[in-house]
């Protein structure tokens, strides 16, 4: 279990973290979701006892980073899959780690046999690694204490796609056993297939939080019916708020509801679902003035 308290950064005049709390479950993955400079790293870093909060905490299994003896063992952390030593080998690194932790050397053959990285490219020194082989090595050195919290920041990154599902595989596999993930993205798509639960982060404030269930009904109901008049009244009647859009409507209510009210009101209708991309919505509307592009309408189709 993680659990972060009203956790406050700031730097100077800048407040890069502001009043955050959450907490991440053992069996679950949390996506820590949020665009490029919303806080996540920052956050992350706090964790594990890299940056100083201004304000606020963090706990895992009860205990504060800095006060867990040999944290390896419990906690498993990828930040910066790039800040190994360049001059060793993904071997020596992922040894040295193991002798570190008080491990057998097997677990060293085990955990690159696990990321598959094979014989030539455990000897070969990190600064020839691709992005993609130092996120495998960087999974590797987190899992190698067999620790019961992974904390991982945009692992995925310079995975290809056969990379990104198989990282997909030890996380939700790993959380089946019990272990608590923490994983942060800015891409929503890799966050919503993997994730239980989300947290939604914009500027340093949490924007949203729940399950991925819970956020993706967000999104609303896209409902059509040939009388397009009936069905807005009905809605109005019933006090549902819904946005018309060029064939239909999408309404702020879960789609059993409104066929409901649908039914009662003898409306026919032609279409009635979860609206498209109700994550992606939210996600776009919730951090929209917190990202540096400027978010359309249309853009999310
Ligand atoms: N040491 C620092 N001094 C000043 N500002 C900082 C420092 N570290 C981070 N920041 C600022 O805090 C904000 C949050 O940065 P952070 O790296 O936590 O974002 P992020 O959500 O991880 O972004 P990304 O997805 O781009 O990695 C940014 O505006 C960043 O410039």
């Amino acid at each position: 279990m993680i659990r972060i308290e009203h956790l406050t950064k700031t730097y100077g005049d800048y407040t890069a973290v502001n009043d955050v709390s959450f907490v991440c479950r053992p069996g679950r993955v949390t996506g820590f979701l949020g665009p490029n400079g919303a806080g996540k790293t920052t956050t992350m870093r706090i964790m594990v006892g890299l940056t100083t909060p201004t304000r606020g905490r963090v706990t895992l299994g009860g205990h504060r980073f800095d006060q867990i003896p040999n944290p390896g063992r419990h906690v498993g952390v990828l930040l910066d899959a790039s800040a190994q030593h360049a001059g060793r080998t993904g071997r020596e690194v992922l040894s040295l780690g193991a002798r570190l932790m008080g491990l057998p050397a097997a677990r060293v053959e085990e955990m690159l046999d696990m990321v598959s990285l094979t014989d030539t490219e455990a000897g070969r020194r990190v600064r020839d690694y691709s992005l993609g082989m130092r996120q495998r090595l960087g999974m590797a050195h987190a899992l190698l204490g067999d620790p019961s919290v992974l904390i991982l920041d945009e692992p995925a990154n310079g995975l290809d796609p056969a990379g990104i599902r198989w990282m997909r595989g030890v996380l939700k596999g790993y959380a089946d056993r019990g272990g608590t993930v923490l994983l942060s993205s800015h891409l929503l798509n890799e966050v919503e297939l993997v994730a239980d639960d989300i947290v939604m982060i914009g500027r340093g404030r949490i924007v949203a939080q729940g399950t991925a269930q819970e956020l993706a009904r967000t999104g609303g109901t896209l409902v059509r019916a040939a009388d397009r008049t009936a069905l807005a009244h009905a809605l109005n009647a019933a006090d549902i708020t819904f946005t018309p859009l060029a064939d239909g409507l999408r309404a702020d209510a879960p789609a059993a509801r409104i066929g409901q009210i649908t039914t009662t009101a003898q409306i026919p209708l032609t279409e009635l679902r979860p609206a498209d991309g109700g994550l992606e919505d939210l996600f776009l509307e919730l951090t929209a003035g917190t990202q540096r592009e400027t978010v359309t309408q249309g853009v999310t189709a």
